[in-house]
């Protein structure tokens, strides 16, 4: 698809326009799966522009200072650019029926209403108020700890990282990595390079693992590669507020 014709679309048609049938297979083996293209280069360059720009943000982490690896990232205020806005709007009611779909395998409760308003009004009055919506800036030598974005008992399952610069062009290393715990045995590596525009949905926690005896739960975690050149831009989307 060219970028014109890209831009010329809804944020939220481009979602939908993604094969949800695919992409929800591929989650379930692999516990993250690439969307199709959903940006242009020039809607990416201007939300990566926005770190810049210090009243869309309510807090800057050093990565490093909190040992979680090294670089930096900033918390969206609740007032979300509208771009970023749609962007999670348009992507919970698709990642709903996967999110339910694992908890009844997992056998655990699905508290999620149909209107992500109606969850995001469960995380305030439970504590969780705070966006948890991310613009992350890497430069040579930054990293990402392997982690989970875990901010309480309120827990939407699914996430998506949005790449915001080419990579072998923009900057080098800098891949997203995934590990799965696996029941005794060693864990299980991935890593994905993240096309820019384009999105990865991951779970933030675990996934249903097929075994014998029915499901059990493959504990996972992310993070992303030493950025060996360049500069890596991407945005997190994560469905449930911080505390
Ligand atoms: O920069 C990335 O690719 C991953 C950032 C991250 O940890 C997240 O989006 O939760
Ligand atoms: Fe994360």
């Amino acid at each position: 698809m060219t970028d014109t014709i890209l831009s010329a679309r809804p944020v939220a048609d481009r979602v939908a326009g993604t094969d949800w049938a695919a992409l929800a297979g591929e989650l379930d083996v692999h516990g993250n799966a690439l969307t199709g293209g959903l940006l242009t280069p020039a809607e990416c360059r201007d939300i990566a522009a926005l770190y810049d720009e210090p009243a869309h943000f309510r807090t800057t982490v050093d990565m490093a200072r909190h040992r979680f690896g090294s670089g930096e990232y900033r918390y969206f205020t609740h007032e979300l650019p509208e771009v970023v806005r749609e962007l999670r709007e348009a992507f919970y009611p698709r990642l709903l029926p996967v999110a339910r779909e694992w908890a009844e395998r997992l056998g655990r409760p699905a508290p999620w209403p149909d209107r992500l308003e109606e969850w995001v009004a469960m995380c305030h009055a439970a504590g969780q108020a705070r966006s948890a919506q991310i613009l992350l800036r890497y430069g040579p030598g930054d990293w990402n700890a392997l982690h989970r974005d875990v901010f309480g008992d309120m827990l939407f399952p699914l996430q998506v990282v949005i790449g915001l610069d080419a990579p072998g062009v923009d900057y080098t290393g800098g891949e997203f990595l995934m590990t799965e715990q696996r029941p005794r045995a060693q864990t299980r590596g991935s890593a994905t390079v993240l096309p820019q525009g384009h999105g990865l949905v991951f779970t933030t926690r675990d996934r249903p693992v097929a075994s014998k005896r029915g499901w059990s739960n493959g504990p996972m975690r992310h993070g992303v590669s030493t950025v060996r050149s360049g500069r890596r831009h991407t945005l997190g989307l994560v469905f449930h507020d911080a505390a």
